[in-house]
């Protein structure tokens, strides 16, 4: 390693990205992980501190290839301004719809290795957020980790295990972290896993997000600094809550409007959290199909059985149908074809519809 990548290691680069980065480095452009991108600029670490760079160069006309926060960039050496000129390939991105009609899609951060969804154990554990925040995981290519924040507040041991055991059903594939950062419990866990890769931390309002920032920030919170450069009339400096780099190595981006991310074209994710139906698709007797009434259908039979719950397949069929509609909104394409399959539906009838939901329930 050289002093480059010495410097970078904290903030998730590695042999892979110096690599990647080879060409850039050899152009003379400076390695830098942005932090966060508003107004045309950008504030990267790089290994000589944080730069302001322009980022006219990276702000192409499709909003998801717009470089953001997390992104590993190449930075001009000097200049007024100096520019972004490129950004390597993510290898991971959270993408979330827009609320304007023109639905496109918004890149929120990029090369997250861990999304770690906040579910509190103060309420009923709600197994229907916990399967929509696997998904969106699963879809954005980082791996998810699923925190029962607050387990001082379920002490018993058998109780505990047994809502670790229900958070695991929905989310297969997936660590089961209780955590407490009243008592500090499990925390360290929490913090190996994290340790020098790059996390971001979703879940509801309240769910206890900003408590378990802390705790894994611990007392020496490293805040990011943004130097401004102002006219050359000298600098003046803020701190910012976008990326932030955890005491052991690695880093946490908890950028707003991340945390509340909606479902996007999670299409993929919803398969991963609904591995067992998927799996058990594969010995329907017909290859594509839909679990409502078919003969043969081996979803159907778990579900009468009793080895695949009810609520499961509700719940699978609610992700999709949402997905369905969030792509329909932006891709002509999927409308069209939505549009053929409900015809075909059409003539299986709404008599067969109704009698699935009757059995379902
Ligand atoms: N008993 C207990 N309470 C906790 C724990 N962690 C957080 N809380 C409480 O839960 C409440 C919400 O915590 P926050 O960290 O603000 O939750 P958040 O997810 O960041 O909420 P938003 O900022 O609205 O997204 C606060 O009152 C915390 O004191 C814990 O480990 N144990
Ligand atoms: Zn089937």
């Amino acid at each position: 390693m050289n002093d480059i990548d010495t410097a970078l290691a904290p903030y998730g680069w590695d042999d892979a990205w110096a690599t990647a980065f080879a060409p850039y480095a050899a152009q003379g452009l400076l390695p830098g992980r942005v932090v966060r991108v508003d107004r045309g600029q950008c504030d990267v670490l790089t290994p000589g501190g944080t730069l302001r760079a322009d980022t006219s160069f990276v702000t192409p006309h499709d909003p998801l290839r717009v470089i953001c926060t997390g992104d590993w960039a190449a930075v001009e050496p000097a200049g007024s301004p100096r520019f972004v000129r490129d950004y390597l390939p993510r290898r991971t991105a959270f993408v979330r719809s827009t609320s304007s009609r023109r639905s496109e899609g918004q890149i929120l951060a990029a090369n997250v290795d861990h999304a770690l969804i906040a579910v509190s154990l103060a309420a009923e554990l709600d197994l229907d957020r916990v399967e929509r925040f696997t998904a969106l995981a699963w879809e954005s290519g980082a791996q998810p980790v699923l925190v029962l924040t607050k387990a001082d507040l379920v002490p018993h041991p058998v109780v505990r295990e047994h809502l670790v055991q229900d958070a695991g059903t929905a989310a297969p594939g997936v660590q089961v972290l209780p955590v407490s950062a009243a008592t500090g419990e499990g925390v360290d866990v929490l913090a190996a896993v994290v340790a020098g890769t790059t996390s971001v931390l979703l879940g509801q309002s309240g769910a206890g997000k900003s408590t378990l920032a802390n705790a894994l920030l611990g007392d020496d919170v490293m805040e990011v600094q943004d130097v401004r450069e102002v006219d050359g009339k000298g600098r003046h400096t803020t701190t910012t809550r976008n990326l932030l780099v955890l005491p052991g190595g690695g880093v946490l981006i908890d950028t707003p409007g991340l945390r509340g991310v909606g479902l996007w074209d999670a299409g993929t994710g919803v398969g991963q959290v609904f591995s067992e139906i998927e799996e058990l698709a594969g010995s329907c007797r017909f290859h594509d199909c839909a679990h409502l009434a078919e003969p043969g259908c081996a979803v159907l039979a778990a579900v009468a059985d009793g080895t695949l719950p009810g609520r499961r397949l509700d719940s699978y069929r609610k992700l999709l149908r949402e997905n369905e509609r969030i792509v329909a909104k932006t891709d002509a394409r999927a409308r069209a074809e939505l549009r053929r399959q409900w015809k075909l539906r059409g003539a299986q009838g709404r008599a067969a519809s109704e009698a699935k939901r009757g059995r379902l329930r």
